[in-house]
């Protein structure tokens, strides 16, 4: 994702200043070299990379650190405050009544965009709509139709329409129950004048509260000409910026929201109508310096046990730290792991192991350990009531049995219970514990892990923290 390489080496730069009370001149240099080196190999455009390590490099020489804060701490308080200032305030949508216009090229994200926010917004208990005006490209409709179909939302569009104007103005009658209206555009491959013309009618009949520009995170400086161009003629209040999930370098977007003044509204990281996220500037800082992103993976960690919840009556997360934690939980926790998302994106947000510790495992050490709960659930499939209920009872002959039925090896069911006998230690240990010692070890937790756990940026007191 966007500026990754500026994560890991720049961990490795400021683990080297730990221990030291006072940073020189070469110090500072290093730290600021490393910075442009990544930030350019992202597509920051030059001018904007020298004006923000100017900024860091006479910030850190400058001002005093607090009593009793590390050098190392000083300077990664003052770089993760300049790229928060990098990245903008978020783009400001309130959760209530109102329409959204996604203008931007084709294949930007515009359609799949479209789909995700609606499902955001109802799962912020609005009722969104998806309007799809896209004549222009064949498949736009049926694309959109069955994405909301997923993200069981409102869809309105007209297959056999060629009048996109006309296709707004109907969507917006059609849809008159909906609170937050979604208007997707057509898009093409550049910045046409009849798109332009197009978008200016569609913008003129919804009159929406408020426009977004979708940015695919792999366009590079252009972004900054298509920025503009869509500012000059609908207006744009805030950015999308999608593929967040792949290689892309992201630096594009980045400039072109400094460039033109705007904010980033969105991020997208993958297909599916759930890969969104609402841009948060300090968690996102935090997460790409390895910081971790508790805000995100807390409203993540919400929605999956959430929605595990809702699909079993009996089933009460906080009864896990009361009683017996049998195989049944642990396959229902598992349930709602998986519904977290990728596992790689989920640690990525945990303070302490987000980056350094990603840095270290194989590439695929993701992909066997998702692959391991799958052959985990496979086998407890197998498994009768009692064994679910009281994993102790399961021997060696049971083993063999649940194999043969389950078709996963016994070695992998070995590990299935020694894996539930781990869990079920761990989770004696909570067992007891009031709140305030829940968020202590938390704090604990955060502040513990390698290259800047969360606690470094609490204690500095910056303001900006991710709980700030
Ligand atoms: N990996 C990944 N793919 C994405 C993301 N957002 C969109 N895509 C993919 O990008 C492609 C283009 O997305 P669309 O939503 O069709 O783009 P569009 O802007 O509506 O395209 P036009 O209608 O042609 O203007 C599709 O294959 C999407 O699945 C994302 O966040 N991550």
């Amino acid at each position: 994702m966007v500026l990754d390489d500026l994560g890991s080496s720049l961990r490795g730069t400021l683990n080297d200043l730990r221990g030291k009370s006072r940073i020189d001149e070469d110090d500072v240099g290093e730290v600021v070299k490393q910075i442009q080196r990544a930030l350019l190999q992202a597509d920051v455009e030059v001018g904007l990379v020298m004006e923000l390590s100017d900024s860091i490099e006479q910030r850190a020489l400058s001002e005093d650190p607090p009593a009793g804060t590390t050098a190392r701490d000083h300077v990664l308080k003052i770089v993760y405050e300049e790229l928060v200032e990098l990245v903008g305030e978020s783009t400001e949508l309130p959760l209530e009544p109102q329409t959204i216009m996604l203008a931007g090229l084709q294949g930007s994200g515009k359609t799949t965009t479209a789909a995700k926010m609606a499902w955001w917004f109802s799962k912020k208990g609005l009722r969104p709509a998806v309007i799809q005006t896209d004549t222009f490209r064949p498949g736009a409709y049926d694309q959109a139709k069955q994405m909301c179909e997923r993200a069981e939302v409102e869809f309105y569009g007209d297959p056999d329409g060629d009048d996109p104007v006309e296709i707004a103005r109907e969507g917006m009658e059609a849809t008159e129950d909906a609170d937050v209206r979604i208007v997707d555009t057509a898009g093409r491959h550049a910045l046409e004048e009849d798109l332009i013309d197009e978008i200016e009618e569609i913008e003129a009949t919804v009159a929406p509260d408020v426009s977004l520009l979708v940015l695919d995170a792999a366009i590079g400086q252009g972004a900054k000409d298509q920025a503009r161009e869509f500012e000059r003629s609908v207006g744009i209040e805030g950015v999308v910026i999608t593929k967040l999930d792949g290689t892309a370098k992201g630096g594009g977007a980045l400039t072109a929201v400094n460039e033109t003044d705007s904010s980033i509204a969105f991020l997208g990281t993958g297909e599916t109508v759930k890969d969104i996220e609402r841009f948060e500037p300090s968690g996102f800082i935090s997460r790409l310096l390895g910081m971790g992103d508790l805000k995100q993976l807390s409203e993540r960690v919400e929605r999956a046990m959430q929605e595990t919840q809702e699909e079993d009556d009996d089933w009460d997360p906080e009864d896990l730290l009361e009683g017996q934690f049998t195989l049944k939980d642990m396959q229902r926790q598992m349930e709602a792991m998986n519904r977290m998302g990728p596992l790689d994106q989920v640690m990525d947000m945990i303070p302490g192991l987000g980056g350094g510790m990603m840095d270290q495992l194989p590439d695929d050490a993701m992909d066997v350990t998702q692959d391991r709960m799958r052959r985990f659930d496979i086998a407890m499939d197998s498994m009768t009531d009692e064994e679910l209920e009281n994993p102790r009872t399961i021997g060696r002959s049971r083993v063999e049995r649940i194999s043969r039925g389950s078709g996963v090896e016994e070695e992998t069911i070995r590990e299935l219970l020694e894996q539930h006998k781990m869990m079920e230690q761990t989770l004696k240990q909570f067992q007891g514990m009031g709140e305030g010692d829940m968020q202590r070890m938390m704090k604990k937790f955060g502040g513990g892990g390698g290259a800047g756990g969360m606690g470094d940026l609490e204690e500095l007191g910056g303001g900006k923290g991710p709980f700030g």
